[in-house]
């Protein structure tokens, strides 16, 4: 059998070793290259003709090849762009054989994306929605149908509305803790924070955008939903090779294959799952004032009734796509983000009590200390900060994008950016830029105190976005960001354990930057069982620990003077009270 193979295999060499001499067909090869070469390489005059400064490309992959071997990840590439031209307002760059620029300067930046939104409206990702569902999603959506789409779902994002989801994001939240709780009973070597912090946000969505208790956190039952999930946010290969590979290079040939690149599964489990919650609300006549209220909302009035559709046509599959992105788009978001942040105050423990005891004094002062209100959460202000410094140095997407819908002269310079041109936003390199954030890599939530923020331009704080394209889950991100946080902390102290990886190192996935060993996941919480009659005055195990080193400490009271000032003066005569009264 492998004598026959071997003689077969020779003998085809051997006929493609003949062809290639051949010279008709040698004659093709060379005209194929020659035309393949051209093909390729077309573009890459085009920031030298217009006098903008760039990284000379290489044929075929511009400048992204140590990217594409695996030498450097996407947001390096960007960085590395953005460093090299320092004092340069654009510079440009070649994905492949696409023409990109890059906006290095905030100022620019900020009138790009607010004032001249106009000439930006489009992020300029092309992908065919008869393949992928999600190209029917607001992210990728484009001109007037992205537009009136935006404006039927903005409704559902208002402050207005999310006061209504508190009481069921908190509901979840509660879940939780309880969880939390009992896993650190079981397991002493750490919790996985960032795990279950993605079951919550998926409950929450599941709660707010459907409508639906799911439970994912205590219940296995929800593995549907979970893997569904996973399917819409998980890298897929066949969209990174035809859609982002060969796309960049045959648009053309991409458009006509028309090969599915999201799993079709997926999108037929949250079509089932949305017309249930349609149906259902329908019958029992349930308004619930939220954000699957208003994608029903969208569908009456851009589907059923077709007003107001400024000549675009919409279907039901427009609607459905939107419930699933934000399924994609506010899961991983916010569990990273949160999970980032609690690593930060593992290992900044000063930062940690001094949160904790704003939470406990907010929480006081507002009548807060079993439902959370929402005068506690609007006044957090050292949270705020910590979470906008999470925010900053865990940037989560290295870049911003845009592509221009009109041609646009560029205020101050010589150069028109032309109609259909791609825009690179950095992101990351901005909050990293030592310019505007000295020692960038230092996690100092001090950099967002009022006065610390009026030193630095516009533009150059920007993780959800900014303008009338920004973030739409911006505000839901930011209240279940301040939920989780001020939750646990209110009832763990969050520690360091063996498996925490500091630092950590990073990987991108999916466009994310995300930390490559979970390092962050694991996390050590613990609530003391002795501490509960604190607990009781508190809601904290803040004091425990410090009455633990009071105890233990030979120096004791030193530390106690010094994070005297911390705490208002009736939580410190509490603590004091507690301290007399024997437990010292
Ligand atoms: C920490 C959490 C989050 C971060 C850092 C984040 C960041 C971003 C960024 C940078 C953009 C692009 C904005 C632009 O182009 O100017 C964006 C868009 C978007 N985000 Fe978020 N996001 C977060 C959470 C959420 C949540 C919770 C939801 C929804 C439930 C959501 C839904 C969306 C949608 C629908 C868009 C597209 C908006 C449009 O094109 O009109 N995001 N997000």
């Amino acid at each position: 059998m492998l004598t026959v193979l071997t003689s077969h295999s020779i003998k085809m060499i051997s006929y493609l070793i003949n062809c290639l001499f051949d010279p008709i067909i040698l004659c093709l090869i060379i005209i194929n290259c020659t035309f393949l070469y051209y093909y390729l390489t077309s573009t890459y005059d085009k920031w030298s003709k217009l006098n903008v400064l760039h990284v000379e490309p290489i044929p075929l992959f511009g400048n992204v090849f140590k990217m594409m071997v695996g030498l450097e990840r996407q947001v390096q590439l960007f960085d590395r762009i953005y460093h090299r031209f320092p004092e340069a307002k654009i510079c440009g760059f070649y994905q492949m054989r696409i023409p990109y620029l890059m906006i290095r300067d905030p100022v620019l930046i900020n009138t790009i994306l607010i004032k001249d939104f106009s000439h930006f409206v489009d992020h300029g990702i092309d992908i065919d929605e008869s393949v992928n569902i999600m190209g029917r999603s607001l992210f990728l959506t484009n001109g007037q149908k992205w537009k009136i789409m935006r404006q039927k779902l903005n409704p559902g994002f208002t402050s207005v509305k999310l006061r209504g989801t508190h009481e069921q994001i908190q509901k979840c939240t509660d879940q939780l803790l309880n969880y939390i709780n009992e896993n650190s009973k079981q397991k002493t070597d750490g919790t996985e924070v960032n795990k279950i912090i993605k079951n919550l946000t998926i409950d929450i969505i599941g709660t707010c955008a459907f409508g639906m208790k799911l439970d994912t956190i205590n219940s296995e039952n929800n593995v549907n939903f979970k893997k569904y999930v996973n399917k819409l946010v998980k890298p897929n290969g066949k969209l990174i090779f035809f859609q982002y590979l060969l796309g960049t290079l045959f648009p053309k040939v991409i458009k006509l294959l028309k090969i599915q690149t999201i799993d079709v599964d997926a999108t037929n489990f949250f079509r089932s799952v949305f017309r249930e919650v349609i149906d259902y609300r329908t019958e029992h006549n349930v308004d619930r004032n939220d954000i699957a209220q208003t994608l029903m909302k969208a569908r009456n009035d851009l589907v059923l009734n077709s007003e107001s559709t400024g000549g675009e046509n919409y279907c039901e599959l427009d609607i459905i796509a939107n419930a699933m992105l934000f399924f994609a788009a506010g899961t991983e978001t916010v569990a990273a983000t949160a999970s980032y942040c609690l690593y930060e105050l593992a290992i900044n423990t000063d930062i940690q009590d001094r949160l904790r005891a704003e939470i406990t004094s907010s929480k006081i002062k507002h009548g807060a200390q079993i439902n959370i209100n929402n005068e506690f959460l609007e006044d957090l202000p050292y949270a705020e900060m910590v979470i906008n410094e999470t925010l900053r140095k865990y940037t989560l997407f290295a870049t911003l994008m845009r592509k221009a819908t009109q041609n646009y002269d560029v205020p101050g310079e010589s150069i028109t950016i032309e109609k259909g041109q791609k825009i690179t936003i950095p992101l990351y390199s901005i909050h990293h830029d030592p310019k505007y954030y000295p020692n960038p890599d230092t996690f100092d939530p001090e950099r967002f105190t009022e006065e610390e923020k009026s030193k630095r331009p516009n533009g150059t704080f920007l993780p959800f976005g900014d303008g009338p394209r920004h973030c739409i889950g911006k505000r839901l991100a930011e209240l279940e960001l301040k939920l989780i946080i001020s939750k646990i902390l209110s009832n763990f102290e969050i520690l360091p354990c063996e498996k925490t990886e500091i630092p950590l190192t990073f990987k991108t996935e999916r466009g994310m930057i995300t930390s490559k060993n979970e390092g962050m996941d694991f996390l050590k919480t613990i609530m003391p069982p002795e501490a509960t009659d604190l607990v009781d005055y508190f809601d904290t195990t803040y004091v425990h620990r410090s009455y633990k080193s009071v105890q233990h400490n030979p120096n004791n009271g030193v530390r106690l003077r010094n994070i005297a000032p911390l705490y208002p003066p009736s939580i410190w005569n509490v603590y004091q009270t507690t301290l007399d009264n024997g437990h010292n």
